[in-house]
């Protein structure tokens, strides 16, 4: 996987956004996001054949864009619906076991909150990790405490050019401070998804990390 699919990396759950996540997920992608994940989850999420469903509609808009359509958690509706791969934290199925029943050619991500965490998920033969969270955020109800840029810093000194996408908190103004800490990219899920312009924001979030890679 090339660490540049992780740039602008966009995260949405229908519960993140009061507008039609299909028009925020569309107008994100035609702002530049390079990767996204369908993360249903928490108060009010899509459960069954409605997540399914809305899970099809958004792998669809993904691919007009040539976007690849990751899920967050659930491995079996990732397979049953063909996804281009899949998160897992460290409190969800093991990625050595989501390993061998995912295809090969999958983007399969680990969250990591330190060290220990990063070191593990490279030698397990993650494809990238997901390293946070970096600041603040209210998304994740049972989100850890921030690690900051430092956390971010020490992490990329143990793994060497593993790929690795910051999260938690982040606003357009960070990416600098991350890309320089050692992110290959940024998550962002409110930036975008609660922005009156997502298509500008996502536009301007590519535009950076774009900016800081040459
Ligand atoms: C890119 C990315 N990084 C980290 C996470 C967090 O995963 P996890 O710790 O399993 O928490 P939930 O998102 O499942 O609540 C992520 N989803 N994506
Ligand atoms: C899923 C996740 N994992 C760590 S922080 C976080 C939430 C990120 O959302 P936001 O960009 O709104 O802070
Ligand atoms: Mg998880």
């Amino acid at each position: 996987m090339k660490p540049s699919i992780l740039q602008v990396y966009f995260i949405l759950g229908t519960n993140n956004t009061e507008q039609d996540p299909l028009e925020v997920l569309e107008e994100a992608l035609q702002g530049g996001v390079s990767l996204f994940q369908f993360r249903e989850k928490g108060k009010g999420a899509l459960i069954g054949e409605e997540k399914k469903q809305m899970a099809l509609k958004m792998k669809g808009l993904c691919h007009q864009y040539d976007v690849p359509f990751l899920i967050n958690d659930d491995i079996d509706l990732a397979l049953e619906i063909g996804a281009d791969g899949v998160h897992v934290g460290q409190e969800d199925e093991p990625f050595v076991q989501v390993k061998s029943r995912c295809p090969d050619h999958w983007i399969i991500g680990v969250s990591a909150t330190n060290e220990k965490e990063a070191i593990k998920a490279k030698e397990d033969g993650a494809d990238y990790i997901g390293v946070g969270p970096i600041y603040g955020t209210n998304t994740k109800e049972d989100a850890k405490q921030p690690i900051g840029e430092n956390g971010l810093r020490n992490i990329r000194e143990q793994v060497g050019d593993l790929p690795i996408v910051a999260i938690g908190g982040i606003k357009l103004g960070h990416i600098f401070g991350l890309r320089k800490a050692g992110a290959d990219g940024v998550s962002i899920i409110t930036a975008i998804s609660r922005s009156k312009k997502p298509k500008e924001m996502a536009h301007l979030f590519r535009k950076f990390a774009h900016y800081q890679s040459n």
